[in-house]
């Protein structure tokens, strides 16, 4: 399988140059050239485990990995999980599930690629006997998956931006706790999106990617999105029968990472009929997808903070099949939404997908909510996923955190103070980071000073 840039001047490259480049190098994201049908396959992938039914999807696109090492590092990258299913489907009633996606080292969703991730780099180590160093933004749950996926391993420096004081106190401690003298946290003085532009910038500076085989861990990384999709087949399949009708998959939404997983794996034969677009009050994306209307604003602080993102790197992959596949439009409205903050679709068909928006207050008050009527905690991420239903649909809205990381909101809202053992464990230990302003200059510095060569 050939994997080709979103703008079209990134030549075509095979699944393991892709996964090692990151972005492609016109500043585009990789994709398939074309998206396999599988719809042929569910049946024989029904009764799968987590680990099985994801080597059977990822053989499909890694064709120029052998087969048997894609095996090996799929089973060691689920070896981790606490729940023996991986990612349990919870029903809180007849039409309203949950799925689990916290049950990995660092209790959020991002450990299912980012295990994955981490393993592939450490083979590409292991054949290329060079040292790589990992450049990547977080706004609190990617940061801890990398460095999670990656601590232990030989030949890997990591470099993670976070935005100084907009993360949970939990997640920056599982980022800067690790006493690993290869992990550099880097606590920037900005938002999210001032650390994934800075990030982004540099992977397009090609000297300074090829000088310090700069790796990329953020979801423009294909492997990220390939490696998310299977949980969608997976939660289908754990569905009852006479419920596989109408499902809309409702997703916390930040990034556009997630939710782009499952719109893929629908495009490839995945029966679902809608995905939801959940976001906290920072909406660009639920204004996009209710009106056409793409705009930049001011990013606003909140109780889901790793949702607090206003430039969703990950839409331009969805641009991409919106304009048919056409790079050149790809570039042009990418370019118009760079210059001036904004695009007005003219007509914007927007699918399968549906869109809620939530403030603060009303994270809060659903999380009281659902608590109370099915005896369940979501976290505050989760919790944007319970706005409002679709009455004719099943819904299976996808957990992405674990509410122990978020101790305060929860306690707040009801009372209880959610634990987990990895995270109570943290707490007596020293913190180690490095205050940087959201300079592209600084960045630059403190990674040619610490990187490995
Ligand atoms: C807990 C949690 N929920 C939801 C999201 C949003 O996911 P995405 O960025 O893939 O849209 C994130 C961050 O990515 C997250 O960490
Ligand atoms: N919400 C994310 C932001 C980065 O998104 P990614 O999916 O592109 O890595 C986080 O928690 O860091």
């Amino acid at each position: 399988m050939e994997y080709v840039s979103t703008r079209g001047n990134g030549g075509s490259v095979t699944f393991t140059q892709a996964v090692a480049a990151g972005l492609a190098p016109d500043g585009g994201l990789y994709l398939p050239r074309e998206l396999p049908d599988l719809s042929g396959k569910l049946d024989a992938w029904e009764d799968l485990g987590y680990a099985e039914l994801c080597f059977e999807f990822l053989k499909e696109f890694a064709t120029d990995m052998d087969e048997a090492v894609l095996r090996r590092l799929v089973e060691e990258s689920y070896k981790r999980f606490t729940d023996e299913k991986i990612a349990p489907l919870v029903g809180l009633s007849d039409d309203l599930y949950v799925l689990e996606l916290f049950h990995g080292p660092t209790l959020a969703f991002k450990d299912f690629a980012l295990q994955l991730v981490g393993n592939l780099y450490e083979e590409q180590i292991r054949n290329s006997s060079e040292h790589i160093n990992v450049l990547g933004a977080t706004s609190g749950d990617t940061g801890s998956a990398a460095i999670h996926g990656l601590l232990g391993k030989d030949g890997v420096n990591i470099f993670i931006l976070y935005p100084d004081g907009r993360i949970s106190p939990l997640q920056e401690r599982q980022m800067t706790t690790t006493g690993a003298a290869n992990v550099f946290p880097l606590a920037v003085k900005g938002s999210f999106d001032d650390a994934q532009h800075i990030v982004k910038e540099l992977f397009g500076d090609l000297d300074l990617k090829r000088q310090y085989r700069l790796s990329a861990i953020n979801s423009i990384n294909l492997a990220r999105i390939l490696a998310q999709c299977v949980y969608y087949f997976y939660a289908y399949f754990q569905l009852p029968k006479e419920r596989r009708g109408a499902v809309e998959f409702i997703v916390p939404t930040g990034n556009f990472g997630n939710i782009l997983a499952g719109w893929l794996a629908k495009r490839m034969g995945l029966p679902a009929a809608s995905f939801r677009v959940a976001t906290n009050q920072n909406d660009i994306l639920y204004k996009l997808f209710t009106s056409g209307q793409y705009e930049v604003g001011d990013v606003v602080p909140s109780l889901a903070p790793s949702m607090d993102i206003q430039v969703a790197s990950n839409f331009e992959r969805f641009l991409y099949y919106l304009v048919g596949c056409d790079p050149q439009k790809v570039r042009s409205v990418m370019g118009e939404f760079r210059d001036n903050g904004r695009y007005q679709f003219e007509s914007f068909d927007a699918d399968v997908f549906t869109a809620s928006h939530t403030t603060d207050a009303g994270i809060r008050e659903i999380i009281a909510e659902v608590y109370k009527k099915y005896g369940y905690v979501v976290d505050p991420h989760t919790a944007c996923g319970f706005v409002e239903r679709d009455p004719a649909k099943t819904a299976v809205v996808l957990a992405t955190a674990h509410p122990a990381k978020f101790p305060e909101t929860i306690t707040e809202a009801i009372g209880i103070e959610p634990t987990a053992p990895a995270l109570e464990e943290l707490k007596a230990k020293t913190i180690v980071r490095h205050e940087l302003p959201a300079e592209i200059d600084d960045i630059r510095a403190f990674i040619e000073e610490h990187a490995q060569l």
